[in-house]
């Protein structure tokens, strides 16, 4: 299996497709979605049910799984928005002509071979395969088990699409043995592999890192925050909370914890726990905010580190700014993070100190997607700083190689 899919040659196929191959391959990929979308649907609805019946995906996964109608639309659009966008291969930027005439330049270069593996979410399929065709890499996927009958599907289609417009199909490949040894043995030392994208908990992520000897990129979760600062517009704070929490609970850039100015309590922290509550938001609190607001129930050191992925939010109350800062610091995971203010100083103050892949003025913490940055489809929402950080966009899939021309120059300097 593992020769198969990894064959290099796909590498070299898919950084040699030119800018009119991609655009057509990415078109009819986009068509074959839109047309076959009842036969996708039924597929995922049956295996839906059965991860439904056999308990193997929680409620807040669950939904992750489904592919339903507004949103693979969105997909499909992204699709098309990827084959209309300039492509990244080959771009040459940074020219810089030296004394001794060489010319020097950087060129954007696909990476080779990328393994995506993710949670339960077929979207993804479609995504990461269309944005690896566009940066000109092989793609090798693997999504949760609970989705490999749609994904094997969304694979075949696009595989029929890439054959049709005369573009290798061998250069997106589906892990269709389900198993974890499948997974492990994939991401080996046997295999070259020049990017990993982990998409998932922590404990999974951890184990793609012990187990792949190869750069990973991790998209991990999202222990997000909003901080309401002292001067903060207590309408647009509340607003943005609600905002950050009920949008989407079960998605990665959700809020998890408020942390709110010691001014505003007990008033102001006792009005935003009547609203969560309202909404039916359970409040986990610390001591201020349990005595401002007797619905909240008293938190824990844990609470700080969890990812509810539902309707649950904590709270507490700051002395100030530093501390806000400190706590996320302490907490966060990295994702996405926002302060409420109307003070500039403060704003700038946590954009310069907060440690995360975005860091959020008076705006919700679920722009954090590629298509709210204007970035197109996104692999992911990388956790850490190295080598792509925040929604991981096509130009992210991609390297640059230093170009050098001259006209026989030798190097005489020591
Ligand atoms: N930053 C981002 O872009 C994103 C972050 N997330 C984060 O992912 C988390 C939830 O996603 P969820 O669907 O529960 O993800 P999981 O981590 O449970 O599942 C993701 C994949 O990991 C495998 N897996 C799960 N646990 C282990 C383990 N201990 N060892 C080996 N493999 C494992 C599953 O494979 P198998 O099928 O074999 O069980 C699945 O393919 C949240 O924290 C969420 O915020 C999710 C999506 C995007
Ligand atoms: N898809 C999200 C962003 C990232 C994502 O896919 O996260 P998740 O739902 O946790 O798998 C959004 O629409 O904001």
């Amino acid at each position: 299996m593992t020769a198969d899919v990894l064959d290099r040659s796909a590498a070299a196929a898919a950084a040699r497709l030119t800018g009119e191959e991609k655009r057509a391959a990415l078109h009819a990929v986009a068509e074959a979605m839109a047309e076959r979308f009842g036969e996708i649907a039924a597929t995922n609805k049956e295996e839906f049910a059965q991860a439904e019946r056999a308990g193997s995906v929680t409620g807040k996964a669950l939904r992750r799984m489904l592919v339903e109608r507004p949103r693979f639309n969105r997909i499909i659009d992204g699709v098309r928005w990827l084959a209309e966008c300039p492509d990244p291969v080959g771009e040459i930027s940074e020219l810089r002509p030296q004394p001794n005439g060489l010319l020097v330049g950087r060129m954007r270069v696909p990476l080779g071979v990328i393994a995506a593996v993710y949670e339960s979410r077929p979207e993804v399929t479609l995504e990461a395969s269309a944005m690896a065709l566009k940066s000109g890499n092989a793609i090798v996927l693997r999504g949760g088990r609970e989705s490999t009958r749609t994904n094997r599907l969304l694979v075949r289609i696009i595989q029929d699409c890439l054959k049709d417009v005369g573009v290798p199909p061998g250069i997106t490949r589906y892990v269709d043995d389900p198993s974890r040894e499948a997974l492990w043995e994939l991401l080996s030392g046997d295999n070259r592999i020049d990017l990993v994208v982990a998409r998932g908990s922590d404990a999974f992520i951890a184990e793609v890192r012990r187990r792949s000897p190869w750069p990973v990129v991790a998209s991990g979760g999202g222990n997000c925050h909003v901080y309401v600062d002292e001067s903060a517009d207590l309408d647009s704070a509340t607003r943005i909370v609600l905002n950050a929490k009920l949008s989407a609970p079960t998605m990665c850039n959700a809020v998890e914890t408020v942390l709110v100015h010691a001014a505003h309590a007990p008033g102001y922290v006792s009005e935003l726990v009547a609203e969560l509550r309202r909404a039916e938001v359970a409040v986990r609190g610390c001591p201020q905010v349990c005595a401002a607001a007797p619905d909240a129930t008293r938190a824990d050191d844990e609470d700080w580190c969890t990812e509810y992925l539902g309707p649950t939010v904590a709270m507490r109350v700051v002395p100030d700014l530093a501390t806000a800062v400190d706590h996320i610091n302490t907490y966060g995971t990295g994702h996405s993070e926002a302060i409420v203010t109307a003070d500039l100083a403060n704003a700038r103050a946590f954009q310069y100190t907060v440690d995360a892949a975005a860091v959020f003025v008076n705006a919700s913490t679920r722009f954090t997607y590629g298509y709210e940055f204007g970035l197109g489809p996104m692999l992911g929402i990388s956790t850490q700083k190295l080598h792509a950080r925040g929604p991981i966009g096509v130009t992210d899939l991609t390297s640059r190689k230093f170009v050098v021309t001259g006209a026989g120059q030798l190097r005489t300097a020591p």
